[in-house]
């Protein structure tokens, strides 16, 4: 049978090569292929369905979840996959399971805190899988702050061992995913203490991670140990698959050796030292290796509910506001559902942009790490937790955006759209809470602005050595064309981030106590913060558009996402940019003009740029987003396969509608 395509006249209207533009999207004619690969091996294999998960109740939820990991590893196994192909194989089966927690956080644990001698010995038994492993730092007490963690960690040099011990229930590991059900080992962070003396009652040495045998070979905890599942989440399916569990230890013993030693260590004697060369953040490095990643995958998310929205809103007519009878507009043509759909679209892109080049600086980094040089440690910092937080919050409110633009049915699970939600905003706590993670990124901003004359400001931060020029010179844009010029759009983010960032530290200069000024200017500062990263994201955009782009009408596109992108942002946040008096009201309006023409040059492209994201329909698992676009006859029979369809009569209408029909009421 021949398929139609409904958005092959969408489609037509593209003004730029789409096999070049999913080139630029993937990163590399390689990740490409490797991609399509993957995602078509997970999408033609039974194993991996995913369509009846939100009817499943938890067990049988979790149970899935289980045999689609295994299968995943057979395929490993079987197909000989390397490690970066098994990412993505796992990223392809959609559902977060132990081993994202094995692979993404235990491994790189050991790997970025472990001796040498410990890294030979633990990664050849994770990387096999013989051991499951996950990290448990969380408490039910102390999330954000790290520095609170109760769990102790007490060495005994007569038996060399350290003594695990969750002094109060709020020492309880709350949250690790993971942990529940199926891990054998955990990283266990816990606060030290050698003869009698906790360590750095100051800060920074006070925690340590230590690798422990947690269960025996029948899967029953070790004693001493409790151990279980935190309780259901939200959303049905969603973040379910994953056994985040809880952890006691009652005087729990492990052998000395099972400290991961690189930062520092405790000798036979009950001596400690600390690595003089290496600086105590180390031991936040696995945060860093993950809001990394993070960032990395978020713009498939936001692609993803965002080549749902468009494809639905390139189908679906409304009336036209002269006719409220006679329906003729695609959704798409409404400037509204534009002005809505068209940021996020370019958000994808600049977000995609902005985690090749974190990976890049997080590549850097880690290199410079293993040379023990901690120079741009910082900044990597203040950029992963930045970028993180940036990037999630916008993904997660962007998805929600996207399910009301697809009107009633965005809201049918169906659509695909729902549990995408419930999956991803825990994204904004996970990894750190995303306006603590702001904070911290102010603190680096408004360090940098203090150090201005006596150290030089790097990377991300050397827009402030030009701190006179951007608080002094106002903006030049005179018309509408003159806002789409990329170093233009930079300079005025650099000023409002700039002017922003010294107003700020002015005022917490006025606190005789920095610590006390800088929790009453908390929500200030997050909007410094904000207005940094937004800062990196645009200029980020703008150089990639400086490289050499292959492909016909690509680069143009790209330029049109980019424009469309900052001058959303300038016009969302207009108010920086009017009260730092670096815009004019007239120079605002101009670039909210702008953008209204900027939509219009996107509207051709749009169905091309998402099908750029080279998404297959068992990924996007979306009766309104399919690629073919024959939406109203599968929407109809999704209703049907339904199991609450399969019957007339649901369970109970005998015993409770039967009573108010009949009027028998008493009898119940
Ligand atoms: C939308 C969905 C989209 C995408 C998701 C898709 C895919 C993900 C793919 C792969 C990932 C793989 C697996 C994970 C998948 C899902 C996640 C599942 C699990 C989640 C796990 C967790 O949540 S683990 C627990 C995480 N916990 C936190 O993040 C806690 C947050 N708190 C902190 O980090 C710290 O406590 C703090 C930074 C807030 C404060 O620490 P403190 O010690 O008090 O420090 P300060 O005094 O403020 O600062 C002291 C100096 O240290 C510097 N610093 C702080 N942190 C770091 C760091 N990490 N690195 C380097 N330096 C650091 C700070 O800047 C200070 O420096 P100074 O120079 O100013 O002294
Ligand atoms: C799905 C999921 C998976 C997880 N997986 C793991 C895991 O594998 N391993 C692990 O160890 N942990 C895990 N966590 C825990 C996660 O890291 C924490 O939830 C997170 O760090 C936030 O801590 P919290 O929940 O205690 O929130 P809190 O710190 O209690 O924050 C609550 C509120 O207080 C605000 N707040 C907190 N501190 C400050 C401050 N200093 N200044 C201003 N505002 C503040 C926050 O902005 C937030 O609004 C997971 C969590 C979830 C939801």
């Amino acid at each position: 049978m021949e398929l139609v395509d409904h958005l092959r006249d969408e489609r037509n209207k593209a003004q730029f090569d789409v096999e070049a533009m999913k080139v630029v999207w993937a990163g590399s004619p390689q990740e490409l292929q490797l991609c399509d690969r993957m995602a078509n091996l997970v999408a033609n294999h039974p194993a991996f369905e995913k369509l009846k998960r939100p009817m499943l109740v938890r067990k049988e939820l979790f149970k899935n979840s289980l045999r689609k990991a295994a299968y995943a590893r057979k395929l490993v196994i079987d197909l000989g996959l390397s490690e970066e192909e098994a990412k993505w194989l796992r990223f392809y089966i959609d559902e977060p399971t132990y081993p994202d927690l094995h692979w993404g956080m235990f491994i790189p644990a050991i790997e970025g805190q472990g001796s040498e001698e410990q890294k030979e010995k633990w990664l050849p038994l994770s990387r096999n899988m013989q051991i499951i492993g996950c990290y448990a730092q969380t408490e039910m007490g102390h999330g954000s702050n790290v520095q609170g963690l109760e769990t102790t960690a007490t060495f005994d040099a007569q038996q060399d061992h350290f003594i695990i011990h969750s002094p109060t229930l709020t020492s309880t590991k709350w949250w690790p995913g993971g942990l529940g059900k199926v891990s054998t080992h955990a990283v266990v962070y816990a606060r030290l203490i050698v003869n009698g003396e906790f360590h750095g009652v100051h800060g920074w040495y006070n925690y340590y991670s230590f690798s422990f045998f947690l269960y025996l070979e029948d899967h029953s905890p070790l004693p001493g140990i409790t151990v279980g599942d935190v309780g259901l989440k939200f959303g049905n399916g969603a973040y379910n698959t994953m056994d985040n569990g809880l952890l006691r230890f009652h005087h729990v013993r492990i052998p000395r050796n099972q400290m991961l030693m690189r930062v520092s260590q405790v000798s036979r004697e009950g001596k400690y030292m600390q690595c003089d060369d290496v600086p105590r953040q180390l031991i936040y490095g696995t945060m860093v290796s993950v809001r990394q990643t993070i960032v990395a995958m978020v713009s498939r998310t936001l692609s993803r509910a965002v080549c749902i929205a468009t494809r639905y809103s390139a189908l679906r007519r409304q009336h036209s506001s002269s006719s409220l009878v006679v329906p003729c507009f695609l959704m798409i043509d409404y400037q509204s559902q534009q002005s809505r759909l068209f940021p996020l679209l370019a958000s994808a892109y600049a977000f995609k942009f902005v985690g090749e080049w974190l990976k890049w600086l997080y590549t850097d980094v880690k290199q410079r790490l293993e040379a023990n040089d901690f120079s741009t440690l910082p900044e990597a910092h203040a950029s992963t937790a930045g970028l993180k937080s940036l990037t999630t919050s916008a993904t997660v409110d962007g998805i929600e955006e996207c399910m009301k633009l697809c009107g009633g049915d965005g809201y049918l699970v169906s659509s695909g759209l729902p549990e995408l939600f419930a999956v991803s905003v825990p994204a904004c706590t996970y990894e750190g809470d995303n306006t603590v993670l702001m904070l911290q990124v102010a603190r680096f901003v408004v360090k940098t602005v203090s150090e201005v004359g006596y150290k030089e400001p790097l990377g991300t931060s050397s827009y402030i050595r030009r701190l006179n020029t951007l608080l002094h010179n106002n903006c030049l844009v005179q018309t509408g064309e003159d806002w789409v010029k990329g170093d233009r759009i930079v300079e005025a983010f650099e000023a409002r981030a700039a002017r922003m960032a010294v107003t700020c530290t002015q005022h917490l200069a006025k606190f005789q106590d920095p610590e006390q000024g800088f929790s009453e200017l908390s929500a200030d500062l997050v909007e410094v913060a904000v207005a940094h990263c937004q800062l990196i994201v645009v200029s980020k955009f703008v150089e990639k558009l400086a490289q050499d782009i292959p492909g016909k009408g690509v680069k143009e596109a790209l330029e049109v996402l980019c424009y469309v992108y900052a001058l959303f942002l300038v016009h969302k946040h207009q108010g920086d940019f009017l009260v730092t008096g670096y815009l004019t009201p007239k120079q605002a309006s101009l670039a909210n003009r702008q953008l209204r023409i900027l939509y219009s040059r996107l509207r051709p492209n749009a169905i091309a740029l998402v099908d750029a994201f080279n998404h297959t329909d068992h990924y996007l698992s979306s009766v309104v987003g399919r690629y073919d676009g024959n939406v109203y006859p599968n929407l109809y029979q999704a209703a049907f396969n339904d199991p609450f369809n399969d019957s007339h009569v649901p369970d109970g209408y005998h015993q409770y509608i039967h009573p108010i029909l009949n009027q028998t009421l008493a009898k119940l």
